[in-house]
């Protein structure tokens, strides 16, 4: 019969398209500190952060600089991001591809999924735990990874009801931009106090500037570390990324 033939088919081609391509979770677990490097034209503490912004540019010093995964800014209207730029760039990498934007409606999943991104945001600030574990239920049925972010106690409490398994925690306050580092810090404590459960991915988000805060949070045990801003003023961001010391092999010689 060949509508079976073709039915068995398109099973294999279905479970091809479900499955995330590119997984964070894999460079999280391999790399002794994974890098995830942002591509941001503007942001609303900010303005305008790159005034060449050449975003394929970028993506190759990120690249050449040994990044582990891209984060892209979706929103238009306060990041000056977009959907076809996180689709361009899809094309030209098999790095991992964080989406942000603000996520609010299993939609948004679904539309990250296909524009191309492995990897979705979802900011607890902006979402109560229903619609938090509806959106990772989502996420779960397309394969895509999740780093649900959180900001402070309360937040982190409801992340600790939900299924989430990558952690990133936002040195910066959403609502008044301040940063400070010891966020990350203070919630990993919190995180070790309230939960026997040790397998969470921590990636400290923001703010992140030199090579001692880089040290400082590989010493407080994150997994990761998101940079936008200090990657996107660098002249040379491969060269920037090399001297925070995170570039692969090197780090035994500055430290
Ligand atoms: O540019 P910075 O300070 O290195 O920060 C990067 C990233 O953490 C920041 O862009 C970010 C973290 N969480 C967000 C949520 C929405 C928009 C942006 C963000």
């Amino acid at each position: 019969m060949i509508l079976d033939k073709i039915i068995k088919e398109k099973e294999k081609e279905v479970k091809a398209l479900k499955k995330s391509r590119h997984s964070l979770i894999e460079k999280l677990k391999a790399e002794e500190l994974t890098l995830i490097a942002e591509i941001k034209k503007a942001s609303p503490s900010k303005g305008l952060i790159r005034k060449d912004f050449k975003p394929v540019e970028q993506l190759m010093a990120y690249q050449a600089g040994g990044a582990d995964a891209i984060s892209v800014l979706t929103d238009q209207k306060f990041f000056q991001g977009s959907n076809q730029l996180l689709e361009s760039l899809r094309k030209l990498t098999e790095l991992p591809i964080l989406r942000k934007e603000f996520i609010i409606d299993p939609i948004q999943v679904y539309q990250s999924f296909f524009i191309g991104a492995d990897v979705i945001l979802l900011i607890a600030a902006v979402l109560d735990l229903e619609q938090l574990k509806e959106l990772l239920a989502t996420a779960e049925k397309l394969k895509l990874e999740v780093i649900v972010e959180v900001h402070n106690e309360a937040e982190l409490d409801m992340v600790l009801n939900t299924e989430a398994e990558i952690i990133g925690i936002n040195n910066r306050n959403l609502n008044n931009f301040e940063v400070d580092l010891n966020t990350t810090a203070k919630l990993l404590k919190l995180l070790q106090e309230k939960t026997p459960r040790q397998n969470y991915y921590i990636i400290a988000e923001s703010g992140i500037k030199s090579a001692a805060d880089i040290s400082y949070l590989k010493e407080l045990g994150v997994d990761g570390v998101l940079i936008g801003e200090t990657l996107m003023k660098a002249e040379s961001p491969a060269a920037k990324i090399k001297e925070l010391s995170l570039s692969k092999g090197e780090s035994d010689h500055d430290s």
